[in-house]
Order: structure tokens, then C-alpha cells, then sequence
């Protein structure tokens, strides 16, 4: 995978709606000497034009998120002391990041989980979409990590957010009564990350076992352990398939009563990247990934990004990945009629602690390695 080290994204600015009106903050910004360009595009790739060529004393409104403005890439030293970022008023998050809590979009008054919250960037989002009506748990198991989650819910005046220093593969049901949106946005590689854009050839296979291991893990959490939940996104700011279409179709296969929801209708079919649909067919189309432009991919102007949304299935639905298993399982025992009928949902669980720890051989791109 090559890419170019000269690619910059925008500085892009979310408005903390909790503290600040959209108004208000477009008089500041004025007043401060930038001009508006009103985004009055009729398609993305139109925007995504004229976002590369704002010139260095203008600012628009994102495409897509209404509350995200977004200025030249020469500006983010002037917006690192900015004032009102200092009170919380106005957020430094990529619009990559931005995407998890506005493809869940929890209603106000809705229960949400945020199963790995620091340092409360989308935690902080999904209270501004939900206006801080309604009841925001955000986990997070790192004690240091955990008092920067706390500092930013405290600053954004986000104060229907729980915080809970723990690890969240131990919470359960009654501890979070009636979740019904989950948020799940685990420790990745970090490979989409623009200034440590990792190339296939540095690619750690080890740490990328563990990584999606863990990520596999915590995504079957979210998809058993809650039972009134009714969608989930899973997000990662990687570009590797190994912790995004393949985590999520390992869990759908084992996990039946969880659907995948096209990604690219939510977003009204006005985005440029998805996963792999030859690769993964049937998912990788309906996966979103945001992307800085590398490798001839289209460019999102953003960090690489992965997301995937989940809904619960219509009762006596079960979704097409877990079929498939199913059925090949049955063809299997038909055929050779040794092995026992696959575990079922309820048991899920106990499967996937032994998959953790004893790996079994069908993982063939740990055996493959990837540093060849
Ligand atoms: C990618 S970061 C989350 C970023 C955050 N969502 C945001 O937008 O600001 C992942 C976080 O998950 C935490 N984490 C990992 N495993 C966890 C677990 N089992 N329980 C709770 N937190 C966990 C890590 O400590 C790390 O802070």
C-alpha cells in the first residue's frame, strides 16, 4: 500500500451545541476575520472539490454533519490556543470521528452505552445529538484515560453522560438498564491515522491478532449481553480488513439476531468509500470507510476510518451471514456426519471465549503473516 506523506485534512471544528448556538458561532468565526462559503452543493464530490480548494481565510459547513465547520488544513496552529475550544464550546474532532455517533443517532430521550468512551469524543457527540435528554454510560477501563473522559464530559456540560471506570466485557444488563443504542469504538492498530498511516509491509500481525481478538470479543459483548438494544455501530479509525469486515462478519456469522444496515443509504448515497464487497460479499458495500485519498481511493478528506451499523432483526429473522454458516454446517454433517450441530446464540459466548484463547487454524492471515 503506498501513500502520500503530503496529504493534509482539514481542520475540522465541531460545535459543542450544548454550550453554544450555531449563530453564535458563525459571528465569532466572522468576526475573527474568516469568510463563510455557503455550501450549497447538490453532491459530494461537488463539496469534496470545493473543500480542496478553500483557500486559507475561509470556512464551510460540512456535507453531511451540520454542526462540523471545517477550515484550511494551515489553520490548526491558531485553533490549538483557540478560546472557545479552551471552554469547551468548540471541539478539534475529524469528521472520520464525527461519523460513529451520527450514523447511531440515538433519539433524545434513548438509553446509550459508549463501551470504550476515552478520551469522550463521540460520547460528547451523542449528547449534543440527543440535546442531554435521556442517559449516556460511557465506560472506560484505563484510570488515566478514564480522568480525561471525565474532564471532557465536565467541560462540554454533557450532564446526561455516566462515567464508569471499568471494564465493560464485565457489565451487564442490570448494572445499564434498557440500552438500546451501543456505541462501540475499540482500540485498533490506528492505521488510518494520517501521520502514522501504516503501510500492508509494517503491518504487525501479532498485535492484530490480539487487537481483533479483543475487538471480536467486545462487539459479541454488545450484540448478546443487552437485550433491549436496537442498534449498534462499530467503528475503528483502521484501514485494515482484519479489524473491520472481518470482525464484524465473524460476528454476524455466530450472532443471528443482529443485521447489517446499508451504510451508504444512510448517508443518502453521497459518500465515496465502502469495504470490500469482492472480498466480502454482501457486507463490504454496506460498510462505510472515510478515507484521506491514499492508493487511487477516492479522498473523503479525513483520517481513515471504518463504520459499520447493526440493527436488531425482526423477531424470527436471522440475518444472511448466519444462514450461510448454518447451512454449510448442515452440508458438512450430512456429508460426514461427524460433527455436532452448531452452538446457537444463547451459547455464543462460551464459543467465542475458547475461540480467544485457543486460535484455531482456519485464522489462515495469522498463519500467512503479513510481512512476506
Ligand atoms: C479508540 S479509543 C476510544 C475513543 C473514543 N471513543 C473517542 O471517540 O474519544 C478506545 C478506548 O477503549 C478503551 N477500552 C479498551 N478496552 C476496553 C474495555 N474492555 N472496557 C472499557 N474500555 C476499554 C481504551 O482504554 C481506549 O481508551
Amino acid at each position: 500500500m503506498h501513500f502520500n506523506p503530503f496529504i493534509s485534512v482539514p481542520r475540522y471544528i465541531r460545535l459543542n451545541t450544548l454550550l453554544m448556538k450555531k449563530a453564535e458561532a458563525m459571528e465569532y468565526f466572522e468576526r475573527e476575520g474568516w469568510k463563510f462559503i455557503e455550501n450549497t452543493f447538490e453532491t459530494y464530490d461537488e463539496f469534496i472539490e470545493a473543500v480542496q480548494h478553500l483557500d486559507d481565510e475561509s470556512f464551510m459547513v460540512d456535507f453531511h454533519i451540520k454542526n462540523l465547520f471545517i477550515f484550511p488544513a494551515s489553520s490548526k496552529k491558531h485553533f490549538a490556543s483557540n478560546e472557545l475550544a479552551a471552554e469547551g464550546k468548540l471541539l478539534l474532532q475529524d469528521k472520520a470521528s464525527c461519523l460513529p455517533s451520527f450514523l447511531l443517532n440515538p433519539p433524545h430521550k434513548s438509553t446509550v452505552l459508549d463501551m470504550c468512551a476515552a478520551p469522550g469524543n463521540k460520547t460528547t457527540h451523542l449528547a449534543a445529538i440527543m440535546k442531554n435528554k435521556g442517559k449516556i454510560y460511557a465506560v472506560e477501563m484505563n484510570a488515566k484515560r478514564y480522568q480525561t473522559l471525565t474532564k471532557m464530559v465536565e467541560g462540554t456540560n454533557a450532564t446526561i453522560i455516566q462515567t464508569m471506570n471499568r471494564d465493560v466485557l464485565e457489565i451487564k444488563d442490570e448494572e445499564v438498564p434498557n440500552i438500546q443504542y451501543i456505541l462501540l469504538d475499540p482500540s485498533c492498530s490506528g492505521s488510518g491515522i494520517v501521520n502514522r498511516f501504516a503501510s500492508d509491509i509494517n503491518k504487525d500481525s501479532n498485535r492484530l491478532y490480539k487487537l481483533s481478538g479483543l475487538q471480536f470479543k467486545l462487539l459479541t459483548h454488545a450484540m448478546t449481553s443487552f437485550p433491549n438494544v436496537k442498534r449498534i455501530v462499530y467503528s475503528t479509525c483502521s484501514v485494515y480488513p482484519e479489524e473491520n469486515e472481518e470482525v464484524v462478519l465473524n460476528c454476524l456469522q455466530r450472532i443471528g439476531h443482529f443485521k447489517l444496515v446499508n451504510a451508504a443509504e444512510l448517508m443518502n448515497n453521497q459518500w465515496n468509500n465502502f469495504g470490500n464487497e469482492t472480498s466480502y460479499p454482501n457486507l463490504g458495500s454496506k460498510v462505510l470507510y472515510a478515507r484521506m485519498g491514499e492508493d487511487g481511493y477516492k479522498s473523503d478528506l479525513t483520517n481513515g476510518f471504518f463504520v459499520a451499523v447493526l440493527e436488531r432483526c425482526e423477531e424470527d429473522e436471522f440475518n444472511e451471514f448466519y444462514l450461510q454458516k448454518q447451512q454449510n454446517i448442515a452440508v458438512h454433517n450430512e456429508k460426514f456426519g461427524k460433527r455436532k450441530a452448531e452452538k446457537v446464540d444463547e451459547n455464543v459466548k462460551e464459543e467465542v471465549q475458547e475461540e480467544i484463547v485457543k486460535p484455531k487454524k482456519k485464522k489462515k492471515w495469522i498463519n500467512k503473516g503479513y510481512n512476506q
